[in-house]
């Protein structure tokens, strides 16, 4: 039997929603993906620049966060019954939807001086009304229950990424590069060697609030790397940023715009104007640090050798200047895109989380303990199923047991 899912990914970098339509089909020795379709749209310029505000602990309201909830899950609805027209495909073929959500906040490692201060993660995006206006089962809120496992909630893709590209003989570390950079790293199957995953640091959130304040919110990435490559590196500030103590924490360790937002910019371009740096070396000098923090990490994941391959993705890797950085620093490195894998690179995300929902529905761990620091292995993912179809949908999962 063929399942037919869609997973919906709408990253950190707050650029918009990933949809794939993906087909599932068992064979008594393994699971087959096989991506039957895509769709993409970028948030309205309102929609993301409140995200921002939501983002932000100083400008986030309580009544914005709630109703982005709901406004988002119709979001998503409406993207879901768009991506199955693009593909002439009837809602009553669609067996299951699974939806990352929209992380507004995500604090998975705290100080704890309060004892309601504890570790927490927040994904928007109403599920009940994303089942509702689409007669389907949806899974959502993943990553609530590897926090409760006390992991780091994330990385969630590396799961994936050990099922889809780990090799025996050679090692591979699978590098998204999106608001927030991430590697999956997988030594070969024949060494002893565990895998492991970690966020590397920023990835384009930094280069892409920079770039909004440079251009008054005219632009909001640097696309081409084409700012960038008109600054030089400024060897002072690149100097300061590598003090930043998230890049010497051990790792399992996750990251976000709780760290790298509007105060981190504000920190940059204060030390930037002592050194009396113009905007586009300042671009230029944040954008070699991105690669650089991706390149710390690998000299500590392989002391030895340079990592063998190295499969980039997320929209990072379409910014020529930060992939030629990264190149440089990883000299030795095979480099490689999810495409050569006949994963386009925009819906890879999307993909894995259609991967998760659907082991979410046949009961099966969808998670590493080594990848996030749980406790334990956990079912992630809550499942929200509000009308009669939606409900005999699920039915269908139990019958595969
Ligand atoms: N042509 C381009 N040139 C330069 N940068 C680009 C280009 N296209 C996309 N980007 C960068 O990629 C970002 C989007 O990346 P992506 O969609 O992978 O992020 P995300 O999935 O939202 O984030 P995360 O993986 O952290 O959740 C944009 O914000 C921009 O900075
Ligand atoms: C809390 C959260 O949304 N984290 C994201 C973010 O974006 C990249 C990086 O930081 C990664 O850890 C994670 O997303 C991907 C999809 C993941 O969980 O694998």
């Amino acid at each position: 039997m063929t399942i037919l899912g869609i997973g919906l990914m709408s990253g950190t970098s707050l650029d918009g929603v990933d949809a794939a339509l993906i087909e599932i089909s068992d064979t008594d020795s393994q699971t087959n993906y096989k991506i039957a379709g895509q769709y993409s749209e970028p948030f309205p310029t309102k929609i993301r620049a409140m995200l921002h505000q939501l983002c932000e602990p100083s400008s986030a309201r309580i009544e914005k966060i709630s109703s982005m909830n709901a406004y988002l899950g119709n979001m998503y609805a409406g993207i879901v019954n768009k991506t199955l027209k693009k593909y002439h495909r009837s809602s009553d073929e669609l067996s299951f939807i699974s939806s990352h959500g929209q992380t507004i906040f995500h604090q998975p490692t705290m100080n704890q001086t309060d004892e309601l201060d504890i570790p927490n993660t927040l994904q928007i995006g109403d599920i009940s009304a994303l089942s509702y206006h689409t007669d389907t089962p949806v899974v959502g809120n993943f990553r609530v229950a590897d926090i409760a496992a006390r992991g780091q909630g994330a990385p969630l893709v590396s799961y994936v990424d050990h099922l889809l590209f780990r090799e025996d003989k050679k090692d591979v570390a699978v590098q998204n590069i999106g608001g927030i950079g991430n590697v999956t790293y997988l030594p070969p199957k024949l060494s002893q060697s565990e895998p492991v995953s970690f966020d590397t640091g920023p990835g384009n959130m930094l280069i892409d609030q920079l770039v909004s304040r440079f251009t008054n919110g005219k632009l909001a990435y640097d696309s081409e790397g084409e700012i960038a490559s008109t600054g030089s590196t400024s060897q002072q500030l690149l100097k300061w940023l590598m003090q930043e103590p998230y890049l010497s924490r051990e790792y399992p360790k996750t990251t976000g715009r709780e760290l790298f937002g509007h105060t981190y910019v504000n920190h940059i371009l204060a030390t930037g104007e002592k050194l009396g740096l113009k905007m586009p070396d300042i671009i230029r000098t944040v954008t070699e640090w991105t690669a650089e923090t991706i390149a710390f990490h690998y000299r500590q994941l392989n002391p030895a050798s340079p990592v063998s391959k190295v499969i980039i993705g997320g929209g990072g890797s379409r910014n020529p200047v930060l992939m030629n950085d990264l190149r440089q620093k990883l000299t030795g490195s095979q480099f490689l895109s999810h495409d050569d894998f006949g994963i386009d690179n925009q819906i890879k995300e999307a993909m894995a989380f259609a991967i998760l929902g659907y082991k979410r529905l046949t009961g099966d761990y969808n998670q590493l303990p080594v990848f996030t620091g749980a406790k334990s292995s956990v079912i992630m993912g809550e499942v929200a199923c509000n009308t009669k179809n939606a409900f005999k949908k699920v039915h269908r999962f139990y019958d595969l047991k």
